[in-house]
């Protein structure tokens, strides 16, 4: 397979699009990277340079294409998507009608479920393109240290290890370490509920709760997302693993995190519409925190961390009320 790569597509242009899109223009291909704004593709083709991320990164590489013309995605072997979650379905909509060729491999590195439905990424491009072999990748992976080139590891998975063993060695550089998976399931819950505990992170930090409550909400969220996770058809052992635990790591403690940020901001007295505003990214965290609320509603999975970052959010809980009542509920085993 590996020799029959001449194009691969980047569908997104944000900050962990173009970080992706320099990683993989490290191969001897040509890295369409498509945004649905022309003005966007027409900055990013003049400056080769994202103005959301740091501007030490380096600039794009010249194989790496900007374009708002999604013909150009027509013939690509291989297809990234790096849209917002909300954008997912439709994106795949366009990818049907374009269309794509009928075996491109496609991966989607967006972290979240889609809302109402509580889709996978994965399930809502397999609806529209329901030839073409769909995989997930996923890890702890900020653009802005893939973008400066700084080492990382991530995941990538297909339920066909064919497909993760070829995809592996396209992502795979001197700085970006990649293994392989087959639990899409799993990869896809772990990267969508961690958003919701660094919401949970930001509101500690913001709040000056300590280093301690930092850890037991990492420790008790990984609890929380490997319950739902199981009781959904992921495998445990992914929740110990790179996409589950690793990316609950990076996301809680690293200054940038946009979901931790959101939290932070909340502390500190802003309204979420006031901080959605002005954040300039996405924050899947947001809805991800409602879809992730839901479903644990629908699995009748317990979820007491998820449930006060819910009210905080969706009720407008004061989060000092919030984490009195998560302090005081009934003493439990730590293993149940
Ligand atoms: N930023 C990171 O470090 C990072 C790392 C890993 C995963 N992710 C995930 O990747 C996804 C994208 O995140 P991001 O940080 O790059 O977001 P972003 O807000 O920086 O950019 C999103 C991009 O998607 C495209 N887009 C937006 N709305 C669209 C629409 N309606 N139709 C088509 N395209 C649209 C645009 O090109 C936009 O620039 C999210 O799910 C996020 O959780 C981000
Ligand atoms: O900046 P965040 O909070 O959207 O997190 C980005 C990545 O998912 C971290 O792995």
């Amino acid at each position: 397979m590996m020799n029959r790569l001449h194009k691969i597509a980047v569908i997104g242009a944000g900050s962990w699009g173009t970080a992706l899109s320099m990683v993989l223009a490290t191969r001897e291909c040509e890295v369409v990277l498509w945004t649905p704004e022309e003005a966007q593709a027409r900055q990013l083709a003049e400056t080769r340079r994202s103005p959301v991320l740091s501007k030490t990164a380096l600039p794009l590489a010249p194989n790496i294409h900007p374009t708002c013309d999604l013909g150009q995605v027509k013939d690509a072997e291989l297809i990234v998507v790096v849209v917002p979650s909300v954008a997912m379905r439709s994106v795949a909509q366009r990818l049907r009608s374009l269309p794509v060729q009928p075996d491109a491999v496609i991966v989607s590195c967006t972290k979240g479920i889609e809302q109402g439905t509580h889709k996978r990424m994965t399930e809502i491009l397999q609806e529209y393109l329901p030839s073409n072999p769909i995989g997930v990748l996923s890890g702890p992976n900020h653009a802005e240290d893939i973008c400066l080139g700084l080492p990382s590891a991530s995941l990538i998975g297909f339920e066909d290890p064919k497909y993760a063993d070829w995809v592996q060695q396209i992502f795979a550089s001197k700085t970006f370490r990649v293994y392989s998976a087959t639990d899409i399931i799993g990869m896809q819950l772990g990267g969508t509920i961690k958003n919701v505990f660094a919401i949970g992170a930001g509101l500690c930090e913001g709040l000056n709760l300590g280093d301690n409550a930092q850890a037991a909400l990492l420790t008790r969220g990984l609890a929380e997302m490997t319950r739902i996770g199981v009781a959904s058809g992921g495998r445990r052992e992914t929740f110990m693993g790179l996409s589950g635990v690793g990316d609950l790591i990076v996301t809680c403690y690293s200054r940038h995190s946009r979901n931790q940020t959101v939290g932070r901001r909340l502390a500190e007295g802003k309204s979420l519409q006031e901080i959605l505003d002005t954040l300039g990214m996405v924050a899947e965290g947001v809805p991800n925190t409602l879809s992730v609320y839901e479903i644990a509603r629908k699995l009748e999975v317990r979820t007491p961390l998820i449930d006060a970052v819910y009210s905080v959010l969706y009720e407008s809980k004061p989060p000092m009320e919030a984490l009195a009542e998560l302090m005081t509920r009934d003493p439990r085993p730590e293993l149940d």
